[in-house]
This record gives structure tokens, sequence and C-alpha cells, in this order.
């Protein structure tokens, strides 16, 4: 173990594990646990360590001893940069392996609740090219590269047109190709790029807070349809046409193209007023002939392949016979919701977002279900006497809470509801795993199924099984 600058470095250590947040595990030689960013299980690296606490350290791998045999070559040229794929070095086999692992471990250390065998992850059937949106953000501060800024060459053109480099709230990537979307997705990109250049448009500089440029989004859909949003600082109306009268020339299948101008601090559109410049407001996603309308600030699972699989995942726990109240907890556009509704008496979905519940009651009627109601509400606060006297006591409830998992407050409240089963879905297996354990009095785990929904990140969607006991 040797010293530099205060800081230890850990020589030749081995990579045995992947812990949280995706970071490589390893043991240093005084017994403590150290995080290491960019290396790989089977790594043999030496580290630099940046945080040292009681039980860990948390250091970076400064060179490699050895590479490991589960590395496989990145097919990014941005990888490492780019904060999106951070696993791509990791051949997608032992990226499963090591999700899997992650849940059951979150589940038996965090939940310690009896289980039973955990079943293999079902992987995602597409490996790149699964996200169904992006958002990318315009800067005249590109971020350069090492080796452009050690070759001294002078890199006039600072404009980008991609990712926020890690940690760095100002300084972009700009992107040649991006392997999470489908076509026409980098078309378009690099067409709005060069395009905005060719007009002389200015890009955002978020220190000064001026540019015209600000945000790209795109999304597309299952069925073809594909939305373009700018985002524009301030209104001119000129140069705002020629840029989407070009957009709309160059890619005549668009069917929904946006803009909005937004001079705000901060570039969320949730507060923004989106405006129509061609074709209509929304796309459609489609789920077992089942019609989501989605516009611009619609959430829908972003990878829509592996949600269908995640839904019916979701349905089959739920082990519906059609004489079934069910509640669909933190519902959302109520997908779920849906989706289960041709199997039960009737379904109820509760989620906070007035908008997403618009969204829900109008697919509902675009689907004809008429077994579905859904309420706007805090979970924490729903289920008064009131709501229960008005809607009945379900026999299953599902829940999809976000990554904090449920409130202690909901927890208890389930607890009272005292529904036959619960489906519990999960984007954090940690934060689920410590309402397991306060389910456990009342319902025991009868069945969990881990998704993978984010091939090339360490993200981890866990569907589990509660049946009273
Ligand atoms: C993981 S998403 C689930 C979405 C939905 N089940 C789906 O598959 O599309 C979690 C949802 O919980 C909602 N939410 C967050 N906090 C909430 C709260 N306190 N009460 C109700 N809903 C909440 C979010 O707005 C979001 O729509």
């Amino acid at each position: 173990m040797a010293r530099k600058n205060k800081q230890i470095v850990l020589e030749n250590i081995e990579v045995i594990d992947a812990g949280a947040k995706g970071k490589a595990v390893a043991k240093a030689p005084d017994g403590r646990v150290v995080f290491i960013d960019n290396a790989i299980p089977g790594d043999v690296v030496t580290v630099q360590t940046y945080k040292k606490k009681k039980g860990f350290y948390e250091g970076k791998a400064i060179s490699f001893s050895k590479y490991s045999e589960k590395r496989v070559e990145p097919v990014c040229p941005h990888f490492g940069v780019c904060g999106g794929c951070k696993w791509q070095n990791l051949a997608y086999e032992h990226q499963l392996f090591y999700k899997q692992n992650e849940v059951e471990q979150n589940l038996k250390r965090i939940g310690k609740v009896e289980l039973p065998p955990v079943l293999p992850i079902l992987g995602s059937a597409k490996q790149y090219f699964y996200r169904n949106k992006m958002e990318f953000s315009f800067s005249d501060s590109k971020w350069l590269t090492l080796a452009q800024i050690r070759s001294g060459e002078v890199i006039e053109d600072r404009n980008a047109l991609g990712f926020h480099i890690p940690g760095m709230w100002d300084k972009i990537l700009d992107l040649d190709v991006c392997y999470l979307q489908e076509e026409p997705s980098n078309a378009i990109r690099d067409f709005v790029k060069m395009k905005a250049e060719e007009l002389g448009l200015s890009f955002f500089n978020t220190r000064n807070q001026d540019g015209f440029l600000r945000t790209l989004m795109l999304r597309t859909s299952s069925t073809g349809e594909v939305m373009v949003l700018l985002q524009f600082y301030y209104e001119d109306e000129t140069n705002r046409d020629l840029l989407l009268q070009a957009v709309a020339e160059k890619f005549p299948n668009i069917t929904s193209l946006l803009y909005v101008i937004n001079s705000k601090g901060n570039d969320t559109l949730y507060d923004q007023e989106i405006m129509l410049y061609y074709g209509r407001d929304h796309i459609f996603e489609e789920m077992e002939g089942l019609k989501f309308k989605i516009n611009a600030k619609s959430f829908y699972q972003t990878n829509s392949e592996q949600a269908y699989e995640l839904y019916k995942i979701t349905r089959d726990f739920a082990g519906l016979t059609g004489n079934e109240l069910v509640y669909d907890l933190y519902t959302g556009t109520g997908t779920i919701a849906q989706f289960v509704s041709g199997k039960a008496r009737k379904v109820i979905g509760v989620e906070v977002v007035p908008d997403a519940i618009y969204a829900a009651k109008e697919n509902a009627v675009l689907n004809n279900i008429d077994n579905v109601e859904f309420y706007v509400g805090d979970m924490k606060k729903v289920f008064n006497q009131e709501f229960i006297k008005t809607h009945g006591k379900p026999d299953v409830v599902i829940t999809d809470p976000p990554r904090d998992g449920m409130h202690a407050d909901v927890v208890l409240q389930l607890l009272n509801l005292d529904a036959q089963k619960i489906v519990y879905v999960s984007c954090n297996s940690a934060t689920q795993a410590r309402d397991l354990a306060l389910l456990d009095s009342k319902y025991k785990v009868t069945r969990v199924q881990p998704v993978d929904m984010f091939p090339q990140t360490h993200h981890v969607e866990n569907v589990v099984l509660l049946e009273k006991r």
C-alpha cells in the first residue's frame, strides 16, 4: 500500500464484484471494501483513492495489471467519456449476472425476509437502440477530450449537441453517434446541429445564460412514429421557422414537430407551453392492441419492448381471474391499470401528477376500457376511510413507486388494506427490500423476478409477489 499526496494508492487489487451504482468492488489489504470507478469484476487494478471512511474506500482505477475476461470491446466511440452506458465493456451475460446478484443480495441483506429462489433475470431482446426517448443539450462549450487538449490544436468550433459530462453541469459531450435510440434519432440530431450551424444560430451557454438553442428531445414509438421537440431560449420567429422548416422538409415522416420557448433558468419542460409546428401534438405507443397517447410531457417506460415483458410478469403475478378489485398505486399514465383491466372486475389507479391522470383517463376512453378509474393523490394521504368506503378493499394491489420506494405511512396503509396479494414493481431493489421487511408481518414473498430494462447500465427492475400469510 503506497501513499501519494495523502491519498492512498492500492496496488494490484482484484475486482471481485459489482456493487451499488455499478461500481466495481474489491478488498483492500487492510480489510476495507474498495468501491472503484471505471473497472469491472475480474480486472486487477491499481486504485487511487479519493475517499476513506471507516469501513470502505472510494477510488478510481489508474492502471490495470490484468484485464478481466468478462470484458468486451465497447461499441460506442464515446464510451468512457459519456456517462450513459457505463457497462458497455462488460459482456451482456455478465451484466445480467451482476444485476441478478444485486437483487438477491439486497433482498437478503436489507430485506432479511424469507425468499423463494429468485427467478433468472429476464434479459432485454434489444441490448442497444432500446430507448424510446432521448434528450440532448446544445452548448457552445463543447467538452474537449484529453487528446484534443494535448494536441495543442486550436479548436474554434466549440458547439456541441449531446449529453452532459457526468458531474459537469456546463460541459456537453458533442455526440457523433449514440447507440441508445433507433434511427432516425442519430440522423435527426446530426441534421439539426448541421443546419443550426449553417444558419449561424447560437448554442446555449449555461454559465452566461444566453444562446438561442437549448435542447432537442426525440421520442420514437414501436408503431414507427417520431416526435421532435426543439427548445429555444427566446423567441426569434424567423430563425425558429427556418430551422423547423428545414427539419420538416428533410424528415417528412416526423409525426409530431414541436417547439418550446423557455427563458427560465433550467430546461425542464413540465411547466412550459408546448407549441405545435407540424403534424399532431402526440404520438402513439401500442401494447397488446391497447393504444397509449404520448405527448411531450407524458411519462412512458423508456424501453417499450421490455415494458411489455414487465407488465406481462406483473399481470401473471397478480393471477387475476376476472373478479378482482385491483388497486394500481403510482399508476403514472395508467398503463399497468389498463394492461391488467381485461382480467379484473375493476381497477383503481392512483398517481400524484394531475397531467398523468388526465392522460390515463384519455387513454382509457381511447381503448374503450370502462372498468378503470383514476384518481389524483399523494399516496401518503390516499387511503383514508372515505376512499376505502367509496372504492372498497382491494383483492390485489399493484404498486410501482419511484426509486425511493414507498413512504413508511403507505406501507402501514397497505398493511391495513389487507389485500390477498401485493405485486411490487421496483426500479430500486434496495428500497424495495426495506419495504418488504415492513410488510413481512403480514405478507410472505412468494415470487421474485428481476427484469433488465436498461442494458449497458447497472440499473435493474424487480417484480415481487407478496401473498397474505
Ligand atoms: C416508476 S413510475 C410508475 C409508472 C407506471 N406504473 C408505469 O409503468 O408507467 C412512479 C410513479 O409514481 C408517481 N409518484 C411519485 N410520488 C408519488 C406519490 N407520493 N403519490 C402518488 N404517486 C407518486 C410518479 O409521478 C410516477 O408516475
